[in-house]
């Protein structure tokens, strides 16, 4: 990795030409995937049917629907939460507070879209829109992005982010300068990390359902499928909304283009893909099969949530009489590691679990297409960046203590293999 001069941190994604890089390949990325989706040979490493010309991309009428999702989901964040949960300490030794009502949010806008809809809203309308749609989110998180960064000048240093601070401006500009940018206690990345993005994600896909009724008088069972598992995995980040704020995403990174764009454009638009690709190619899905991806998913959540709940019984209360008898590794922090349970088996069951669900996503899509896979591909190629970051973060904080849990526990994620 380099290091750039007068600089602490060392330079990730490729530095400023990775960065670079990066914000046009991903939006690229997201209008290939949704060209191909609805193309009669879906190829995803085939060219797209077509390039969208501006008629296609933009719609003033499309940029204020996407204006309105986001003033609604805005509102909804700032209705009284049922708790109100504080974030780690920060450099000036200060605690954030955040509202602890993503579920709520969820709910809200189920029964919001359930009125606009029997009173007549067209929701199978909206997969037509999703280009353009995509193409007002990606415009957003440009200029979101470019106005957090000039916010980010008129901070305080203890206020910056460690890694988005380089005086590159287009690595700064990617990776995010300041750490928690806000006003009055409406903090933006918390907002974005769960609300617009994930809520958004799966009134596509309801959308993509509804449109599959329309054409076909029914939904498909494939569809049911990826709907319901997309459904319980949005439903349970919301619910357990309060875990997002140790994520490397709050405590550690900026919010610049990546989590801008990341959160609310590639979320809704990319991780929809399956039920895209279905509602343009209807796949047979018999009984036995769908029970096999049932049980595929259920075993997947299982691993993912059991995981993640010991992890944050631990961290939240060591001696929780649901963690107390596990074996730990003691830290100069003052900290533990966990070195049985889930995390003795692999240094990262919870990726393990989503990696397994993410297979159970694009196993209703049949295997005639590779394009439905994409998403676990993808998510393989994050999770193992991920967690290379997360393992420099945790040999920073940890030191020895966390090579001695390396050595305890050799794999990272998948038992004898990685
Ligand atoms: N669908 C998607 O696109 C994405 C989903 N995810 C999912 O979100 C969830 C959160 O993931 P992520 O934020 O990456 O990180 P994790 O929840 O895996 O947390 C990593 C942190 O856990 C702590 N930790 C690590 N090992 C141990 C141990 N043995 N004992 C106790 N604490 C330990 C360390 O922090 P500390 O010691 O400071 O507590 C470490 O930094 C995961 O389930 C992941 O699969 C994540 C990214 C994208
Ligand atoms: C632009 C890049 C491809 C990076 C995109 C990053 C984001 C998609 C993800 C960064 C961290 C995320 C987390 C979740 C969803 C995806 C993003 C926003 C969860 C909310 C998923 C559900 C888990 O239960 C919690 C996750 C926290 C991190």
């Amino acid at each position: 990795m380099a290091h750039p001069r007068g600089s602490r941190a060392p330079l990730e994604f490729g530095g400023p030409l990775g960065a670079a890089a990066l914000m046009v390949l991903l939006p690229a990325t997201m209008f290939h995937l949704l060209l191909v989706a609805r193309s009669g040979p879906a190829r995803l490493l085939g060219p797209p049917p077509y390039l969208p010309g501006p008629d296609v991309l933009w719609s003033p009428r499309v940029l204020l629907l996407w204006l309105t999702w986001l003033g609604l989901q805005a509102a909804l964040y700032l209705l009284p939460a049922r708790k109100v949960a504080e974030g780690l300490e920060l450099k000036d030794k200060s605690r954030l507070r955040y509202p602890i009502n993503g579920f709520q949010a969820l709910v809200l806008t189920a029964l919001l879209v359930g009125l606009a809809v029997s009173a007549g809203l067209p929701l199978g309308a909206l997969p037509e829109m999703l280009v353009p749609l995509a193409f007002a989110a990606t415009l957003t998180a440009f200029i979101f992005s470019f106005l957090l960064y000039l916010k980010a000048l008129g901070v305080p240093p203890s206020a910056l982010a460690p890694g988005g601070t380089s005086g590159n401006p287009i690595y700064d500009f990617f990776l995010g300068r300041e750490l928690n940018p806000r006003i009055c206690s409406f903090d933006f990345k918390y907002f974005c990390e769960l609300r617009p993005g994930l809520i958004g994600w799966v009134l596509i896909n309801l959308a993509l359902l509804m449109q599959e009724a329309e054409l076909r008088g029914s939904p498909s069972l494939a569809m049911w499928l990826v709907n319901g598992f997309q459904l319980l995995y949005v439903g349970d980040a919301l619910w357990h909304e309060e875990a997002v704020l140790t994520t490397m995403d709050i405590t550690h990174d900026g919010f610049g283009f990546m989590l801008a764009f990341g959160d609310l454009a590639w979320v809704p638009f990319t991780y929809s893909l399956q039920a895209q690709f279905l509602l343009h190619h209807p796949q047979p899905l018999g009984l036995p099969v769908a029970s096999a991806i049932c049980l595929i998913n259920a075993l997947g959540y299982y691993i993912f949530r059991r995981a993640n709940s010991q992890k944050n019984t631990f961290r939240k209360n060591p001696s929780d009489p649901r963690v107390a008898g596990l074996e730990t590794i003691p830290t100069a922090t003052g900290r533990q590691l966990l070195v049985s349970g889930w995390w003795g088996m692999v240094r990262h069951p919870n990726y393990l679990g989503d990696l397994i669900m993410a297979l159970a996503w694009s196993l209703p899509c049949g295997v005639s297409h590779l394009l439905p896979y994409f998403y676990f591909l993808y998510f393989t190629a994050l999770l193992v960046h991920r967690e290379a970051r997360d393992e420099q973060q945790c040999l920073q904080k940890y030191g020895l203590a966390w090579q001695e849990y390396c050595r305890r526990v050799p794999y990272r994620i998948l038992p004898y293999v990685y």
